[in-house]
């Protein structure tokens, strides 16, 4: 069996005791003649980034938008924390502290970087005595802004500067500290490395692998291999709208988890050691 990187992930994966934060069961999701889940199953690990991958068309969309709320399955199961939860929309995931970062980012160039922070959860003042309106408290957004970027490494100093001002790297940074600021369980990232060059890519692996250490649980959708072997503890594979494996990127290679992702290779003939506990 061929052999073809060596994981520079240096983290303590997970173990197989690991609490299990997030799980679903049977998720089945059709669209007309389509069946874009069919059965999948999921299972997030306190502690880890699960990378999810799939060829076009596996079902990882529809797994996520499952999972964030933004479709509802037509069956199966998903839980949270043990409890069965049902998300009716993408407000319900995130009450639930589940924060998740699109690909299309849903920020708002001209606005401050605080501004984006707290897009649709701005900080206000206390009301005036016998009045509803209650002013933004910019300064403290500005101040809390500052504190969280900080706190995850995010090298940007001005808080009021204009997001279009930053590098495409850098307002994946932002979204991704908005994300880890809001969740209280599990923060999901769809493509957050996609359309970025080698040194802003790695930015961007670097501050997912502090969410995780900062103790959120990450689900990584991603279609570059060398990014989810950089930093997936363990790596699942969607396929004809299933979980066909879960995979230890410790000891598959790249080459043979795209052959388990395209059907070339059966997770059963793989040697245990290389499916994910
Ligand atoms: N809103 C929709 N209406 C009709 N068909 C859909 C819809 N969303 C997804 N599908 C279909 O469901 C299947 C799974 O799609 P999904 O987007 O979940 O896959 P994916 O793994 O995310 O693919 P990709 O990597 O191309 O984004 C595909 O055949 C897709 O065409």
């Amino acid at each position: 069996m061929s052999t073809f990187s060596t994981p520079t992930n240096s983290h303590i994966a997970p173990t197989s005791k690991a609490k299990i934060v997030m799980q679903a069961t049977g998720l089945v999701k059709r669209y007309g003649q389509v069946t874009a889940l069919d059965g999948a199953d999921f299972e997030l690990r306190a502690g880890e980034i699960l990378a999810v991958i799939g060829d076009n068309g596996a079902g990882k969309s529809s797994l996520i938008k499952a999972l964030s709320g933004a479709t509802l399955p037509d069956s199966g199961e998903i839980l949270l924390d043990g409890q069965r939860t049902v998300f009716k929309s993408p407000i319900d995931a995130r009450r639930a502290g589940i924060e998740t970062v699109y690909q299309d980012l849903a920020v708002a160039p001209a606005m401050t970087i605080a501004e984006n922070l707290f897009l649709g959860r701005e900080l206000r003042r206390p009301g005036l005595p016998g009045t509803l309106l209650r002013m933004l408290d910019k300064r403290r957004m500005l101040a809390e802004s500052a504190a969280r970027l900080a706190e995850l490494k995010v090298g940007i100093r001005s808080m009021s500067q204009a997001l279009e001002t930053l590098s495409g790297g850098q307002r994946q940074c932002v979204a991704v500290a908005r994300a880890a600021a809001f969740a209280q369980h599990v923060v999901i990232m769809d493509e957050p490395t996609a359309a970025l060059g080698v040194k802003e890519g790695n930015m961007v692996l670097e501050l997912i692998r502090r969410v995780r250490d900062k103790g959120l649980p990450v689900v990584l959708i991603s279609h570059n291999m060398p990014h989810v072997f950089e930093v997936a503890d363990r790596i699942h594979v969607a396929r004809l709208g299933k979980r066909a494996a879960v995979l230890n990127p410790k000891k598959i290679s790249m080459s043979d988890t795209v052959a388990v992702m395209t059907g070339a290779l059966r997770p059963d003939q793989l040697p245990a050691e290389m499916l994910a506990a």
